[in-house]
């Protein structure tokens, strides 16, 4: 028997399969009615109990090709059934074998359909998956006494550099929780990619002499990363920059715009964005849980470009004056819909644009000086 104490006092019996760890952390679901190995591999969920919707999950069991990060930082796996003999010809271990093997708790035989209305209505909290059978109150007050960390891009952000060799144009990919599907992005279009630590200064960063950088996605708050706020704030104006979910919305803040944190985010592969620009509407897969602040935009030099058809949140962003944009949601899907796969293009395409740019002001500048 294990157990998922909510820290509204809401408690939920059901069985244990993978780690039986007690573990506490924010709770929230995902919608996606596949793609469960790639969620609980993605470092954006670190910190975080995932519940997911669907009611079945584990059935094409896990493979070696849709990992998202070597090692997962979700803490827990809240499911109404989980299969034990999944069927596929990709399948290497069950799910419970997997999350064994990694220390993530999971609980099946929960309502997930009721746990789900609960953090609608209540917004996201607290839980804890325990084996431990303590009276309520004792649990809720543990759930009070816990502060949840507050430092997840440093616990999943890679701590040196490294080089994925391509001949194609330089990237430097800042690393908050990078899911490799980013990674997978650019090495097929050949790009040469260095992936640096999240704290890495606009000065190292432009030692590489990068033809653009990347702003990957991540967990938590994005404020709790002032540093590379910093960074990118330096980093206008020098070099194209695209960025990724919690990468868009440290782009806003170094804009100068706010975030803030949602009642009950955005976790799911069909999640309607629409581009203003051409009146297209793209299916998405996003996970995030703040967002960016649509009216304090107003005061700063990025244009809104996307908004999500649901809640009218911001969804994509474009500086006014210089070669830097980036979206809410996941372009990389992984997984999810790749409607918006072009993006990575587009990025490649501002970059050669850039460079074309500038071998014309120094072939102008070269023939003044003649
Ligand atoms: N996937 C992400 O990058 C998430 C960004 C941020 N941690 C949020 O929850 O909003």
């Amino acid at each position: 028997m294990k157990q998922l104490v909510l820290e509204d006092g809401t408690v939920f019996v059901g069985e244990g399969f993978g780690s039986d760890r007690e573990t506490i952390g924010e709770v929230v679901f995902n919608t996606g009615m596949t793609g469960y190995q790639e969620v609980i591999s993605d470092p954006s969920y670190c910190g975080q109990l995932i519940t997911f919707t669907y009611p079945l999950v584990g059935n094409y069991g896990i493979n070696r090709d849709d990992f998202e990060t070597v090692n997962p930082s979700a803490l827990g796996v809240i499911v109404k059934e989980h299969c034990e003999f999944p069927s596929n010809f990709r399948n290497e271990e069950t799910l419970d074998e997997f999350l064994k093997a990694k220390q993530i708790p999971g609980i099946s035989g929960i309502d997930t359909r009721k746990l789900t209305k609960i953090i609608r209505q209540h917004g996201t909290m607290k839980a804890m998956i325990t084996t431990v059978d303590r009276p309520v109150t004792e649990a809720i007050k543990i759930l009070e006494d816990t502060k949840l960390a507050t430092d997840q891009v440093k616990q999943v952000s890679t701590v040196k550099p490294y080089v994925v060799p391509g001949r194609g144009q330089r990237i430097v990919l800042m690393d908050f929780g990078m899911k490799h599907g980013i990674l997978r992005e650019f090495t097929k279009r050949h790009c040469h990619v260095t992936v640096v630590p999240y704290d890495t200064t606009a000065e190292e960063i432009l030692r590489l002499k990068p033809d653009g950088v990347m702003l990957s996605n991540g967990p938590g708050d994005p404020k709790s990363v002032p540093e590379a706020i910093d960074t990118i704030r330096q980093l206008f104006g020098t070099v194209p920059i695209f960025g990724i979910c919690l990468g868009h919305q440290l782009i806003a803040l170094a804009s100068g715009a706010d975030t803030s944190k949602m009642k009950f985010g955005h976790r799911g592969i069909n999640q309607p964005v629409k581009d203003l620009r051409t009146g297209r509407t793209y299916m998405t897969s996003q996970n995030h849980g703040y967002a960016v602040d649509l009216e304090s935009l107003q005061t700063t030099k990025m244009d809104l470009t996307q908004v999500s058809l649901n809640d009218e949140t911001v969804e994509g962003l474009l500086h006014k004056d210089y070669p830097v944009f980036s979206v809410q949601y996941h372009p990389e899907s992984s997984p999810g819909p790749e409607d918006t796969a072009h993006l990575f293009d587009e990025f490649l395409e501002m970059i050669t644009i850039q460079q074309e740019q500038k071998k014309k002001e120094d072939l102008s500048c070269l023939s003044v000086q003649i």
